[in-house]
């Protein structure tokens, strides 16, 4: 049995399923929470999943991450519009021999923590998850769980498999989260944005739900196009995408559970859209390239208007 501790930032859907599992297994983690932290002292955790539903309890549970315990392993679970608030969060949690997690959506999060701490204790990671936070101290496990990890070097250089990766994905297979590994994970992030790009943006600039996307002519040739750029925005960073991936993309989206992605539940709760660190930082990454991305620029700029009206006081 491994004896590494686990400290999960961000408490809710991802964070509160991955961290449950991982205690479940018999491992110290320790949960940061906000505004469910008395909840969650009181009843725990509750857990449902297709998987099997549980509720976690006792939990350690923080309110300030000044309390916490210096961890061997940390895992960035906030919504990406909250990172302003790593400089404080962060530091305390990290064993000085420590690695930090980055299980976020979207590119160019990575370098930010490396303002943070070292770039040589930072691991990138990918959900492919479908969960939501549906309730105080409550998640609800929708699909999959799979998490791609992949080292961080910087400007996102490749990078072998290292044995410290091998042990962390032990850990989560062991928990039951199948995991991959990756020795690009430039490449793994851009892969992971041919679905988040066109499915997140169109759902709240459409206000449509995966499969109402996938059923409408009109809108499925969107989401293609979309596809198509981003696989050229990749390609400008020397990430090369097999055309035949944008079909599976397809395939597996006609396949899932009509769903509501983040990005539109984020904007239907009326809380801030992750528009950069999904969008933004990717164009921004590409158009420096020399690519150009009319659809995904207009999308950004779309996104950028909706979510300044969505949370403007008079909307
Ligand atoms: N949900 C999913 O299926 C997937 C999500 N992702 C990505 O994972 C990341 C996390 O998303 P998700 O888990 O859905 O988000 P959630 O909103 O469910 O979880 C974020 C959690 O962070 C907590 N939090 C916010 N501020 C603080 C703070 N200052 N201190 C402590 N906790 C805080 C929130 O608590 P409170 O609500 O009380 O503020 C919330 O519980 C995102 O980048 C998302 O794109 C990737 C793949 C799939
Ligand atoms: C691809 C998906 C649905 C789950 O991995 C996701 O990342 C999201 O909703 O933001």
């Amino acid at each position: 049995m491994s004896t590494r501790s686990y400290a999960i930032l961000g408490t809710g859907a991802i964070g509160g399923f991955y961290g449950a599992k991982l205690q479940q297994l018999g491992l110290d983690v320790h949960f940061l929470l906000n505004s469910d932290y008395e909840q969650v002292c009181r009843q725990g955790l509750l857990i449902e999943s297709p998987t099997g539903s549980f509720t976690l309890f006792p939990v350690q549970a923080y309110h300030d991450p000044q309390k916490m315990p210096a961890c061997d392993v940390v895992i960035i679970a906030l919504k990406t519009t909250q990172n302003h608030l790593l400089p404080q969060l962060l530091p305390p949690v990290l064993k000085e021999d420590g690695v930090v997690i980055v299980l976020q959506n979207g590119l160019g999060i990575e370098p930010q923590v490396a303002e943070i701490v070292n770039s040589k204790r930072i691991i990138g990671g990918m959900c492919f998850i479908c969960s939501n936070k549906v309730g105080k101290g409550h998640i609800r496990h929708l699909d999959y769980g799979m998490i791609t990890i992949g080292e961080y070097q910087e400007n996102y250089q490749p990078i072998k498999i290292t044995p410290r990766i091998q042990k962390i994905a032990e850990d989560f297979n062991h928990a039951g989260i199948p995991t991959e590994l990756s020795e690009n994970l430039l490449l793994a992030r851009w892969k992971k944005l041919v679905w988040n790009i066109p499915y997140n943006g169109l759902s709240v600039v459409l206000n449509a739900k995966t499969d109402e996307l996938m059923n409408s002519p009109d809108s499925r040739i969107l989401v293609e196009e979309i596809m198509r750029e981003v696989v050229n925005a990749a390609k400008g960073c020397d990430c090369i995408i097999p055309e035949q991936f944008i079909q599976k993309m397809l395939n597996h989206t006609e396949k899932m559970t009509p769903y509501l992605t983040s990005m539109k539940l984020d904007y239907d709760r009326k809380r801030p859209l992750e528009i950069e660190a999904i969008i933004g930082n990717p164009l921004r990454m590409a158009t420096e390239k020399g690519v150009d991305l009319p659809h995904i620029a207009m999308l950004y700029r779309q996104l950028k208007f909706l979510d300044f009206k969505n949370r403007s006081p008079d909307s």
